[in-house]
């Protein structure tokens, strides 16, 4: 499987995100990631279902949900129905993660599971068969710009232990601090997708060239 780069439109221009959209589109982005944030799972708030809605006739990219809220299982359908495409939610933030996954299936979305640092593969266990990805966050979740957490890169790699001694299918992302010099040390663990926002918006020669840089540090280290 070649690698995937999801911009996280978290480090776009907040006045422009429909021209970021279109750019990361046009540059051959695999996804859209999208940090909704509450104020209360996290520190921040980002934005709601108004925004999918407002960028979803600009392209056909995949558009990758990050719900990092409380209380998801009121605003999925609205993110569903602006336009998401996978929709990831946190076993953090809820004591229904089985529940969530499945309204997320049921009303046509693929569903994706992030685990923060602290949270070990086991509180996810019984629900990896029914996920099409488990986000492995590198970073505590809420803001974009953190340092990469180098313990994650076994947790990547256990998690794609797991998946070839069950005969799983979930891709495995990973969220926080991905840049040319981690890229190639997720890609090497096992990542599959590789989620970026400050390498990718901050980067001198534009986002075309941030993502060439992902992928060509990553493809090195899995050919
Ligand atoms: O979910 C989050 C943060 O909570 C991420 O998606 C960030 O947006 C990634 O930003 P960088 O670490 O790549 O700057
Ligand atoms: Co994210």
């Amino acid at each position: 499987m070649s690698i995937k780069i999801a911009p996280s439109i978290l480090s776009a221009d907040f006045g422009a995100f429909a021209d970021a959209v279109v750019e990361l589109s046009e540059a051959k982005a695999d996804y859209i990631h999208i940090d909704v944030m509450d104020g209360h799972f996290v520190p921040v708030i980002t934005f709601g279902s108004q925004l999918v809605s407002a960028i979803r006739p600009v392209t056909s990219t995949p558009f990758d949900v990050h719900l990092m809220i409380e209380n998801a299982e009121r605003f999925i359908p609205d993110f569903v129905k602006a336009g998401s495409n996978m929709v990831t939610v946190h076993p953090e933030s809820t004591v229904h993660l089985h529940r969530l996954v499945h309204q997320i299936k049921d009303l046509g979305a693929r569903p994706s599971v992030a685990l923060n640092p602290s949270t070990p593969i086991t509180a996810i266990e019984w629900v990896l068969s029914d996920i099409d990805r488990v986000l492995v966050m590198t970073v505590n979740p809420g803001f974009g710009g953190q340092a990469f957490i180098p313990e994650m890169l076994q947790k990547i790699r256990s998690l794609a232990e797991c998946r070839a001694a069950n005969g799983l299918r979930f891709e495995i992302a990973v969220d926080g601090g991905v840049n040319a010099d981690t890229a190639p040390l997720v890609a090497r663990a096992g990542a599959d997708v590789l989620i970026a926002g400050s390498a990718v918006f901050h980067h001198p020669e534009g986002v075309g060239a941030a993502m060439d840089e992902l992928r060509k540090g990553a493809a090195a280290v899995r050919a």
